[in-house]
């Protein structure tokens, strides 16, 4: 038999051999505690740098061939208990008509973001998802395919507020300060880009489920600009609208896919996340687990939290944080990963004493019970 990967259909998966990160997710007794990290597949990886040396970023996320070979490259090195796919947020304004480019030393930027709300004609409200996007959903396929039921495979998307922010700043910021003018200056006008977003991410997010993602994390990056009132308003009743939409209809079909928020320094919103219909929150460093395991109340696992530059320190003082990490947290309904993505200047070792640390604790923990 000869298989062609670009022919493989999101059927007859193999079977998921370590399921400890589904289980967490639903706060279900595991043997270890599971860990990832966000940006596992990245540049602190000599073997990523080498696939991805003089291609273009946004190109290497249409090929998904590539992208399945950078999402397996950190699996290789550690036993990380999830995957997840190799692609960027920004793919949905690309979607939507925006052009964006990587800038090497500056990272993702717009040529012409969207200055003001007459802007808003200019982009494609009713995007054909399983088109535009069909590029990650074959990546996706082809990964879990790929994976072999090593570990589960995770989809992602950005929030809305976090690619509007984006779509409006043209890129990175510190203030957020052009986008929020528009929060301020012009709700309704926000309120409607948020709207739009919010409809492609559900297709886009369920289409990711067909294609064969076994969870779903939602980045709310840029959480931290926003006060608590802004956040009532233009975040968290669009991340309540995604989990909702995306789980009723995950619900016709029989499915069920547990879903992560992660909005990075929205701490205020915590009680709030954790009754917004996902199992997990993820969490920033800048949360006490036992506080945040107090302001949740049980009611969902949590994933996080430990600052991605502690991976600087000696492996022994690694292994102390994580140790601390996992007491706080404890061990039942919890995902270790780190507050934020890896730097790209990590050392793999590191990395790898961080995932040893994870799963020899814990398992000594869950031993003394
Ligand atoms: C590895 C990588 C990615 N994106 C970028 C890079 C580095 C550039 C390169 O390799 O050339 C540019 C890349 N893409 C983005 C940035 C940040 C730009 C900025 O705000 O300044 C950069 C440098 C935008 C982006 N992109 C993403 C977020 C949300 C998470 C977060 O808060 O960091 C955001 C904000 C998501 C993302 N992006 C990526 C993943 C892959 C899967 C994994 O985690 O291993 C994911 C989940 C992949």
């Amino acid at each position: 038999l000869i298989f062609c990967d670009h022919l493989l259909l999101p059927k007859d998966f193999p079977k998921l051999k370590n399921d400890a990160f589904l289980l967490a997710c639903r706060g279900q007794e595991t043997p270890h505690v599971p860990v990832w990290c966000m940006r596992q597949a990245g540049r602190y990886l000599p073997e990523f740098r080498e696939s991805r040396a003089g291609k273009d970023f946004f190109a290497t996320c249409r090929s998904p061939a590539a992208c399945c070979e950078l999402t397996l490259q950190p699996l290789r090195r550690f036993p990380f208990d999830a995957a997840i796919i190799f692609s960027d947020i920004l793919v949905i304004p690309q979607a939507m008509g925006m052009d964006v480019q990587m800038v090497a030393g500056k990272g993702p930027t717009f040529p012409e973001p969207l200055k003001e709300p007459e802007d808003l004609l200019l982009l494609q409200s009713k995007v054909d998802v399983n088109k535009e996007l069909d590029y990650v959903f074959k990546a996706i396929t082809l990964t879990r395919h790929k994976l072999e039921g090593k570990v589960p495979l995770i989809g992602f998307t950005g929030a809305p507020w976090t690619l509007m922010a984006y779509m409006i700043e043209g890129g990175g910021s510190t203030t957020q300060s052009k986008a929020k003018r528009w929060l301020y200056r012009h709700p309704e006008a926000s309120h409607q880009l948020l709207k739009m977003l919010t409809d492609i991410i559900v297709e886009y997010l369920l289409g990711q489920v067909a294609a064969g993602a076994q969870a779903l994390q939602v980045f709310e990056s840029h959480a931290g600009c926003l006060g608590p009132a802004e956040f009532q308003e233009f975040s968290l009743p669009y991340l309540r609208d995604i989990a909702r939409k995306v789980k009723d209809q995950l619900k016709e079909s029989g499915q069920d896919v547990p879903m992560i928020v992660f909005a990075k320094d929205g701490h205020y919103g915590l009680e709030d996340l954790s009754q917004s219909h996902y199992e997990v929150v993820g969490l920033d460093w800048t949360i006490d687990p036992r506080s945040a395991r107090e302001r949740t109340g049980g009611k969902v696992s949590l994933q996080g939290n430990m600052d991605p530059c502690a991976l600087y320190a000696p492996k022994e003082r690694i292994y102390e944080i994580v140790k601390k990490m996992l007491e706080g947290f404890g061990t039942r309904g919890y995902i270790a990963n780190l507050g934020h993505g890896l730097y790209p200047d990590m050392d793999p070792e590191n990395v790898g004493a961080f995932v040893e640390a994870v799963h020899a604790h814990s398992r000594h923990l869950l031993n003394l019970k």
